[in-house]
């Protein structure tokens, strides 16, 4: 008998001879959650209701998964599609008509590009009465999820909250955990907690590392950015790095339901740091953005509200930091923590070799020599080249992604150039070495550290354009 877990909906296999005739209390392995599990045969149906159930449950079965879309579940719609929340295909809406279409996200595209030309009911129009009506009421909101900070813009109010993605859980006695502190005061704590306390970073690599974590983090933001506001529960459009698994994509939709979200929209980062950055991303026109955030390096060719050609890196500023705190150990054997090694690239770190004299900044840390903490002076040129790799790995997937752009659209990006996005675009001199080693201008975006989220928001502000940008 397969058996779903009702809080994070993980699906187990239990043998009918396993489950007692009375029934008993499970425990979810994955969250923890405790309920109760009965048997098929005790469950008394109406011959009537049943008959009624299953025509109903025929229109939505899974033919991918075979998976039963309850009468009771929200599934996602989008595209007059319903779309299976375990495997993510397409389930046609259309009575007695149901297929899955695996088709292609260009198909989709134009399929949906074809329903605005025709007035017909887009994905994001498509939810009914009712959720229009709480859509009056409800304050959607558009997230990025960042391995270093999240940012949640409101819709019509812009960005009304930007906190670093750390949170700090409390273990008691019983071996359970409890929130102690999230954003700011948490990431206070990063390196400096007892064994009962652990300040986390649920985020890693642009993706969900600690389900639970990211779940409780996740749910004070929105709660913090409502304000309070519990009533009407909101629409959430989160921005994930391009090119995650359907894993990852699912771990992202599942916490964010779980922290209250009534739908969950899902948009590409280097589409929404594109919106973000006024670039004209419907157009016929190509252009480029790189968004280096903390765990990803996003780097993209859009054109007519699509990625021509993309590459997600899993490096960026985070690899930096353990970079410097690696390169100061090997060459003085002086150890440094996370925090104090991102303190250092963001006040000395460069990217080009300066003719000038370089700049020093003084740094507390552990002499493994003398046994004993000192202080410690390191100088920008030597920054430089303990960051080398990492920014010679992002120059070269640039230029990989220009190299798989169709030449037509290629000769686009050499007029219009590069965009940099990200915290990371902040980097003293980047945009000049990268300028010098492609050949293209740089701009960096205005506001690089809020972009993906400003860009977010923007598409969840203008119905047009999410529908055309958001994915499933
Ligand atoms: N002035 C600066 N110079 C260099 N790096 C900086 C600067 N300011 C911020 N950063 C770095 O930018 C990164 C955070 O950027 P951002 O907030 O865009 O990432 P994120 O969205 O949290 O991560 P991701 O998009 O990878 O999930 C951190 O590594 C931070 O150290």
């Amino acid at each position: 008998m397969k058996v779903r877990c009702l809080k994070c909906e993980t699906v187990y296999n239990v043998p009918d001879s396993k489950i007692p005739e009375k029934g008993a209390y499970v425990r979810c392995i994955k969250c923890n959650s405790r309920f109760f599990l009965k048997k098929k045969s005790q469950t008394k149906i109406d011959p009537q209701e049943k008959q009624e159930d299953t025509q109903k449950d025929c229109q939505r079965i899974c033919k991918n998964c075979e998976r039963k879309i309850g009468r009771l579940e929200t599934p996602h719609v989008h595209n007059s599609y319903i779309i299976c929340s375990e495997c993510y295909q397409k389930l046609k809406t259309s009575v007695g008509k149901e297929k899955i279409s695996a088709n292609s996200r260009e198909n989709h595209k134009t399929k949906s590009q074809k329903d605005t030309g025709a007035k017909s009911v887009s994905g994001f129009r498509s939810y009914g009465l009712m959720n229009s009506f709480f859509s009056l009421f409800s304050k959607d909101l558009a997230i990025d999820l960042g391995t270093a900070n999240t940012l949640v813009y409101m819709k019509r109010k812009g960005i009304v909250l930007d906190e670093p993605s750390v949170i700090a859980l409390y273990t008691d006695n019983r071996m359970e955990r409890r929130i102690l502190a999230v954003g700011k005061d948490a990431k206070k704590m990063l390196g400096k907690t007892p064994a009962n306390i652990k300040a986390i970073r649920p985020m890693r690599d642009g993706v969900i590392a600690d389900f639970e974590a990211a779940g409780a983090m996740l749910k004070h933001f929105i709660r913090k950015a409502r304000d309070g506001a519990t009533f009407f529960r909101p629409r959430v459009i989160i921005a994930i790095p391009f090119g995650i698994t359907p894993v990852e994509k699912r771990a992202v939709r599942q916490a964010a339901q779980q922290a209250g979200a009534r739908e969950v929209f899902l948009i590409e980062e280097p589409m929404a740091a594109a919106i973000g950055a006024n670039l004209a991303v419907t157009e016929p026109r190509c252009n480029m953005v790189v968004d280096i955030g903390g765990g990803t390096t996003e780097v993209a060719v859009i054109s007519l509200a699509g990625i021509v050609s993309s590459k997600s890196l899993r490096v960026a500023g985070d690899k930096m930091d353990d970079a410097i705190i690696r390169y100061l150990k090997k060459k003085y054997n002086f150890i440094i923590g996370e925090k104090t090694a991102e303190k250092i690239k963001q006040t000395i770190g460069n990217a080009y070799p300066e003719a000038k004299i370089s700049e020093v900044m003084e740094v507390k840390g552990w002499d493994l020599l003398l046994g004993k903490p000192r202080i410690f002076s390191v100088d920008s040129e030597e920054i430089r080249e303990a960051i080398f790799d990492q920014i010679n790995a992002i120059l070269e997937t640039i230029k990989l992604v220009l190299d798989r752009t169709p030449q037509e659209l290629a000769s686009d990006v050499v007029k219009s150039g590069i965009v940099l996005t990200g915290g990371v675009a902040l980097l003293k001199n980047l945009d000049k070495f990268l300028s010098e080693e492609t050949g293209l201008p740089i701009t960096i975006a205005d506001n690089p550290l809020s972009t993906v989220a400003i860009g977010s928001g923007k598409a969840l502000d203008s119905i047009e354009l999410l529908d055309k940008v958001i994915i499933s």
